[in-house]
């Protein structure tokens, strides 16, 4: 992260919360109030540091529900949404439904989404504007598998990926990207990159989004590192300049691991 001289950040760092195929409607529920609570404990700043979870879609109306109902600052997003605003696509949910229900953001691209369901550069570019049409702010998951990275490639291989998910697209309906580096190798596995790498490739993926667009655009986006990030290891990830934040997936689960990631700064004074 990068800090101004007054302490304000450059830019508001995101801790975000990637549930996967975890929790119910009624387990989510549980877990959003235990989230809000402990950070309210912590005296949470949620305008100096956001905070956002990405439950399943079932949870996203009862996630909505208590949002509202106790205003709470815990913003939340979906994992995933389809091309198409509506018709004949089984399985397959709108942009328009994820906004009805409150949504800000929406992960698209996650390594799981392209190993599993084989989603293509060209699709995640197709649902990156249906997410600019409902008013979504798209987190784009970029990243190399171990191959890649044993061989050498992994910079070239995330650069390509950013710009044929952004092909087309202008930096003005961009305003509100984020981007997600997630080295696959180290998702789910505890093996974390070294804050150097996640470093190294925010830098890279900021200096390919000035090569594309501008300096003052590429400065203005926040860039999260993801994979095996926990409490113990956040602090030194977020040193970087360029690493904005976090998506977390499994730390995300447990209430006070995850308030405890998003409570970073505390860290950095003790570490
Ligand atoms: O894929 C991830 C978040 O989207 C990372 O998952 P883990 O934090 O469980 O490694």
């Amino acid at each position: 992260m990068t800090t101004q001289k007054d302490g304000t950040f450059v830019r508001r760092p995101l801790i975000a919360g990637n549930w996967k195929m975890n929790m119910d409607h009624m387990q989510a529920i549980a877990l959003v109030q235990k989230l809000a609570w402990t950070l309210d404990d912590a005296g949470h700043d949620y305008d100096r540091v956001q905070v956002s979870v990405f439950p399943p879609f079932t949870d996203l109306r009862g996630v909505q529900t208590l949002v509202a109902g106790d205003k709470l600052r815990i913003d939340y997003g979906a994992q995933d949404l389809s091309d198409q605003d509506s018709g004949a696509y089984t399985g397959d949910i709108s942009g328009q439904f994820l906004n009805k229900l409150g949504c800000g953001q929406v992960l698209i691209g996650h390594s799981e989404r392209r190993e599993i369901h084989a989603e293509t550069d060209e699709l995640l570019n197709s649902k990156i504007r249906a997410a600019l049409r409902h008013g979504l702010a798209p987190m784009l998951c970029v990243g190399e598998g171990l191959e890649i990275r044993e061989s050498g490639q992994h910079i070239e291989h995330t650069l390509a990926q950013l710009a044929e998910a952004l092909k087309g697209l202008s930096a003005e309906e961009l305003s509100e990207l984020i981007v997600a580096y997630e080295p696959v190798w180290a998702i789910g596995t505890g093996k974390v990159a070294g804050p150097e790498d996640a470093q190294e490739m925010s830098a890279a993926i900021r200096a390919k989004l000035a090569e594309l667009y501008s300096q003052e655009f590429a400065e203005s986006i926040r860039i999260l590192y993801g994979g095996s990030v926990k409490a113990k290891n956040v602090a030194s990830i977020l040193q970087g300049p360029d690493v904005d934040g976090a998506l977390v997936g499994g730390a995300s689960l447990e209430a006070e691991e995850f308030a405890n990631i998003v409570s970073f700064e505390k860290h950095l004074v003790t570490e």
